[in-house]
């Protein structure tokens, strides 16, 4: 490449380190390498650069998924492999995409072929700011489909584009004006899958880039402590040779062990690296304390239904398939898919979008790979019918319903739907198995739901129900046990809390019963809802008398303080008119 014509017309730059004059195509791979030696002092060493790992998909088989999530870099393009050099950016050919000239040669290959699938020249990719709704070129739902999954696909690349977070992301949070100032502190992104701590770590990035910081991003699953050691050797030569900062982004940090952290502690602390941490389990006990105290924990929360709703519309819209509403009216594929082909038009029911929202429970991911999988498969089934009963007219599409969502969705064979009845039933029959001391089947309704996707916090807390309802004093520490599980569940989740609560629903199943408290508490209940008329004052001896007032009116007056009796002392707690009434031995009223 070196003796081609363009390049001899390239501007040609110097590289601050070792004063070499290169093409400026070539500088940023230059210079990764020179910053390597001249921190090791060992020339010639071969560059290492960790690579993001894949990670791991929810849902198989989706087409395109092998090249998944490894291949993505940070917003921007910055990855190990391609820090940004906003310094030699002026006057570069490809400037809007920096990179290894290798990186910049691909991205020049690339353009026509995306040109021939109808893409805009420079709609950037999926991560670049802004181009998610660009992302889905083609002509074809099908052919928005091909490639990375759908989810990778539309990674807002904007805080704009963000959904949903506004407890952390709102107009006035600290995280927000942190952004918008430039001034990234150590964080840790702790939430739950798919909730979005990946894509705003990108937003970081790119948000970062304007003001010349260098991203790298590091997975936990498979960097090794090596890796980490390069990426802050390079962060050291970077700050001292270029005064230039360096974001280390580490995904699923969690994995790291405790040692593994302890390699960049000290470079958090000086400030040679600014961390950036994701992990879904809880910080406090998966990150070192040390490090945990030099970083701000955002917490970020599974996202609300209507946040799924409104990322999977957007989804649907720039797939081109169109809902159909309650009462939207269809008669002809005239008024079907945006798509402009001969393919056949896609519609979605818009019962199955807020289904899926449901069912997704919160976790964007899934909620997507769930659509793509459904369209997908539908326009399978499609090529052999391409007529769909719409509203009990017939027409000439495809349609998606509320049933292939599901199908979509379905996890492990098991579909439990946890926004529905099946979510109730399951806790119902878990239930009663426990208080017909049936520990077989208290295990099975527990897997079933547990298999299913059911939020283990969820069976934990009507276990805590359980414990007072069904078992009460009977044997009192079964309220310790459920409390117990419920704090084990949230401090380890799934899928190590399982046993946590396999082993409470099991005691619980063979504990004794007595639902003494609990019929008494009810009879309590109903008196007090029964009764007729204005409810009867607390008797004035049980009043406390703090004043002389209140002396004076006869609060406390004659009453007896029992630890002064060494025989039973007889007097009436209850009001006068319900003097005797025993709720534990009444019939519930
Ligand atoms: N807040 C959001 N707004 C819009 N899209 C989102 C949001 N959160 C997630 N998504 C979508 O879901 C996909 C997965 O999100 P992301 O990778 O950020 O999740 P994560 O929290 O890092 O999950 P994991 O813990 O599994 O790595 C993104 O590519 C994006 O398409």
């Amino acid at each position: 490449m070196e003796g081609t014509g363009a390049q001899q017309e390239a501007p040609l730059v110097r590289c601050p380190v070792c004063l070499w004059e290169l093409p400026a195509a070539h500088i940023n791979s230059h210079l990764d390498g020179c910053l390597q030696d001249s921190g090791a002092g060992k020339g010639g060493e071969p560059e290492r650069s960790p690579q993001p790992s894949s990670k791991k998909m929810r849902l198989s088989g989706l087409p395109g998924e092998s090249s998944g999530e490894g291949e993505e870099e940070p917003a921007g393009g910055s990855g190990p492999n391609a820090p940004v050099f906003s310094l030699f950016h002026k006057g570069r050919a490809a400037a809007a995409t920096p990179g290894t000239p290798g990186r910049a040669a691909a991205a020049h290959r690339a353009v026509p072929a995306a040109a021939a699938r109808g893409r805009e020249p420079g709609a950037g990719s999926a991560a670049s700011p802004g181009g998610h709704a660009a992302a889905l070129s083609g002509e074809t739902v099908a052919q928005k489909l091909e490639g990375k999954p759908l989810a990778d696909k539309l990674r807002p690349g904007t805080l704009g584009d963000y959904v949903g977070q506004d407890q952390v992301l709102g107009e006035q949070t600290l995280l927000r004006s942190l952004l918008e100032a430039h001034e990234i502190p150590s964080l840790v992104l702790w939430g739950p899958p798919g909730c979005g701590k990946t894509t705003l770590a990108h937003i970081i990035a790119s948000n970062s880039k304007k003001n010349g910081t260098r991203f790298v991003t590091l997975s936990a699953t498979s960097a090794k402590t090596n890796d980490v050691r390069d990426v802050i050797k390079q962060a050291e030569n970077e700050k001292r040779l270029l005064k230039r900062k360096t974001i280390l982004f580490i995904d699923e940090i969690h994995r790291f062990n405790k040692s593994q952290q302890d390699t960049f502690l000290p470079h958090v602390e000086c400030g040679t690296v600014t961390l950036i941490g994701a992990t879904t389990e809880n910080p406090s006990f998966q990150v070192n304390s040390a490090l945990l105290s030099r970083c701000r924990v955002i917490v970020l929360e599974k996202l609300s239904v209507e946040a799924m709703e409104t990322i999977l519309m957007r989804a649907i819209k720039s797939l081109g398939i169109r809902v159909l509403g309650q009462d939207e009216q269809h008669t002809s594929s005239a008024n079907g898919s945006d798509s402009k082909s001969s393919e056949s038009p896609v519609y979605i029911e818009e019962k199955a979008v807020s289904t899926l929202a449901y069912l997704c429970d919160g976790d964007a991911r899934t909620g997507l790979n769930g659509l793509q999988l459904a369209v997908q498969a539908r326009l399978t089934a499609g090529k052999t019918s391409h007529q769909a009963s719409i509203q009990g007219c017939s027409v000439d599409g495809v349609l998606i319903t509320e049933d292939h969502v599901k199908e979509g969705l379905q996890r492990s064979h098991i579909l439990y739907d946890r926004a529905g009845e099946e979510h109730y039933n399951c806790i119902s029959a878990l239930h009663k198995s426990m208080r017909g001391s049936d520990e077989n089947a208290s295990l099975y309704w527990l897997a079933r739901m547990l298999e299913g996707g059911e939020d283990p916090l969820y069976v934990a807390r009507r276990l805590v129900r359980f414990a007072s309802e069904d078992i009460g004093l009977a044997d009192p520490l079964a309220l310790t046990q459920a409390v117990a599980t419920y704090q084990g569940c949230h401090f380890i989740g799934m899928p190590e809390c399982e046993v946590i609560l396999a082993q409470c629903v099991v005691y619980f199943a063979r504990a004794p019963k007595s639902i003494e408290v609990y019929s008494a508490y009810s009879n309590v209940k109903a008196c007090l809802r029964n009764h007729q008329g204005p409810l009867p004052p607390v008797p004035l001896h049980l009043r406390n008398a703090p004043t002389r007032l209140m002396k004076d009116l006869g609060y406390g007056k004659d009453y007896k303080y029992n630890p002064m009796y060494q025989e039973p002392v007889e007097q009436e707690y209850l009001p006068e008119e319900l003097k005797g009434v025993d709720f534990f031995k009444r019939q519930k009223m």
